[in-house]
């Protein structure tokens, strides 16, 4: 898809961004041809508008020179650049390009069922099972979030939970294109904050929870809980449906706000909308009793998956899933065959009783959760090994630590991805948190080598928990970043050790 210049700004004439233009001598709009937008100047090529943003780090207007001489033909920028190509000048880059981008790509979220998931935790695995479902309704369903990024036929590993307006833009074009009907998409608070999802309306809007994370960004809780809110009045349609956890006390304040158009789901109040309770629990997962609108009777099912907050996550995307449409019986029949979420309590038996899992986890509540349902199926001893990342709210690092020795047998602190701070400087941020308990711990600064301590000490009927990076498949330092997957550090310590992953 592609449009030229002149369409583009009669297009945005109808549209609430206001701009002006900058058009060089003997330029012809009409002779301009945009198949794209980039917001990164390495990024840019023939066809392709840039969009200079300025960052906390660089402002782009500096790269529209080298954004031209890539074959960028158009600028969107802030400020009027030397550039001799047309420009379209608008106040604010970062949360207009979507919009912009939008429109150069013919309007794709207007093309599909768009459904969005935020939340401080449950994200990834909500918008995964929504998906499923709705692939299990026979909807070709796109993917975008904190994983990957999946059009429809391939998928990429992602940036950000949300990507940029300009590229998420071209992801839902590419969506339209390869015939998806619905996008299920991850919204993260610094995406709304930001406007990177600017140029979408969503159809179905899934809330999670809310509790502290991000906080370096937000500066307090209630700013957070706006930022989330945000998504709910700017960017839902006026005939568009929550689905919230009135569990949680910003769900319930949501779900009051937003009165009809939202639908509740909870594992506490058996008056909400959708209702689960858990029946059992096993290694091999949790057995379920749903009650969902249109059913006679509660509904038993097996949900592949340990941790009451799973039977959440699947009451999140049952909820969406049913509030577009989806018949409630079918949409619990195909959480039975809920898919593996990568880095999601991944769990792997090795060949001397060892169970090793990998999580995500990288808050104290996410880390409680996770622990939670792991001990409730550890005979032995539980072994933590986690680290946090640098450049992130630096108040929970004992707060985790806490979390870590209060639920682990024992814990081994280290690094995650430290970005531009000392690796030793965060976990000795964690480590006061870690000694409010007598859980024995070690700090070490090497995450191989504190994964393999742990898997080296621990013995059948043990479990060792790996925390915080989930799939993640790079270290982030200041300036470089190395190869760095906990799988494999799991795979090349059995490999060393002699032992298999049965
Ligand atoms: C706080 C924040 O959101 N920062 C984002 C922001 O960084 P920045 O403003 O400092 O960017 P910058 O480096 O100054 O660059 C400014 C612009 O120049 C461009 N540039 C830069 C260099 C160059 O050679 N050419 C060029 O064009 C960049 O592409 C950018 O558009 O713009 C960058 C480019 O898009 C992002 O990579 C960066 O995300 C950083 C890496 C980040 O870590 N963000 C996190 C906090 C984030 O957004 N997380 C949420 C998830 C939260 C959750 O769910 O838990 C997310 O949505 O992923
Ligand atoms: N509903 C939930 N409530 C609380 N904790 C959860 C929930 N779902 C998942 N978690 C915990 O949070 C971690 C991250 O889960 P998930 O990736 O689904 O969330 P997310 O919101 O996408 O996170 P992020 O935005 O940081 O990528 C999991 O590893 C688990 O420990
Ligand atoms: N979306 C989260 C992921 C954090 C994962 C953890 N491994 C880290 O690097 O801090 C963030 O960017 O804050």
């Amino acid at each position: 898809m592609a449009i030229l210049l002149s369409g583009l700004l009669s297009e945005l004439a109808k549209n609430s961004i206001k701009y002006e233009t900058f058009l060089p001598d003997g330029c012809d709009p009409a002779s301009i041809e945009l198949g794209g937008m980039v917001c990164d100047s390495r990024k840019a090529g023939p066809g392709v508008m840039f969009a200079a943003t300025k960052g906390d780090h660089s402002d782009a207007h500096e790269f529209t020179a080298q954004a031209v001489s890539a074959g960028a033909p158009a600028l969107l920028c802030e400020r009027r650049c030397a550039a001799a190509v047309p420009q379209i000048i608008i106040r604010d880059v970062r949360s207009g390009m979507g919009e912009v981008a939008s429109v150069i790509h013919g309007y794709p979220s207007k093309k599909m069922t768009m459904f969005a998931v935020t939340g401080t935790n449950g994200k990834t695995t909500s918008a995964f099972l929504t998906r499923a479902i709705l692939a299990s309704a026979g909807v070709k369903t796109g993917l975008a979030g904190t994983v990957i990024n999946d059009d429809g036929e391939k998928k990429e590993e992602a940036e950000h939970t949300t990507s940029e307006g300009a590229d998420l833009q071209g992801l839902l074009a590419r969506m339209v294109e390869n015939g998806c009907g619905a996008c299920v998409m991850e919204a993260s608070s610094h995406s709304i904050a930001q406007g990177r999802i600017s140029g979408i309306s969503f159809d179905r809007i899934g809330f999670t929870n809310l509790t502290p994370e991000h906080l370096e960004y937000h500066t307090d809780m209630e700013n957070y809980f706006s930022a989330k809110r945000a998504l709910f009045g700017k960017y839902m349609k006026d005939d568009g449906i929550a689905a919230i956890n009135i569990d949680d006390e910003y769900g319930m304040r949501l779900r009051r706000e937003l009165g009809k158009r939202a639908v509740s789901y909870s594992m506490r109040m058996e008056e909400a909308d959708f209702f689960a309770r858990v029946l059992s629990v096993s290694e091999e997962g949790l057995a379920i009793e749903v009650k969902a609108p249109g059913l006679s009777g509660n509904k038993g099912i097996k949900l592949p998956a340990l941790g009451g907050y799973n039977v959440m996550n699947a009451l999140q995307a049952l909820s969406l899933a049913c509030a577009a449409g989806v018949p409630a019986a079918a949409a619990i029949e195909s959480l039975e065959a809920m898919p593996q979420v990568p880095g999601r309590l991944e769990r792997y038996r090795l060949d001397n009783g060892v169970t090793c899992v990998i999580d995500f986890a990288h808050t104290s509540d996410g880390l409680e959760k996770a622990l939670g349902a792991v001990r409730q199926v550890c005979g032995g001893r539980l072994y933590v090994v986690f680290g946090l990342g640098g450049e992130r709210d630096i108040s929970r690092r004992p707060i985790v630590g806490e979390t870590a020795s209060r639920l682990g047998d024992y814990v081994v602190v280290t690094s995650d991805n430290p970005r531009g701070e000392d690796p030793e400087a965060i976990i000795a941020g964690i480590e006061p948190g870690v000694k409010r308990h007598a859980t024995p711990y070690k700090l070490i600064t090497d995450r191989r080598e504190a994964i393999c301590l742990a898997l080296d000490m621990a013995s059948a009927g043990d479990i060792v928990v790996i925390a915080g990076r989930g799939p993640e498949t790079r270290q982030v330092f200041k300036d470089f970043s190395i190869p760095l997957v906990d799988r494999e550090i799991m795979e090349d310590w059995c490999r060393m050790r002699g032992r298999r992953v049965l």
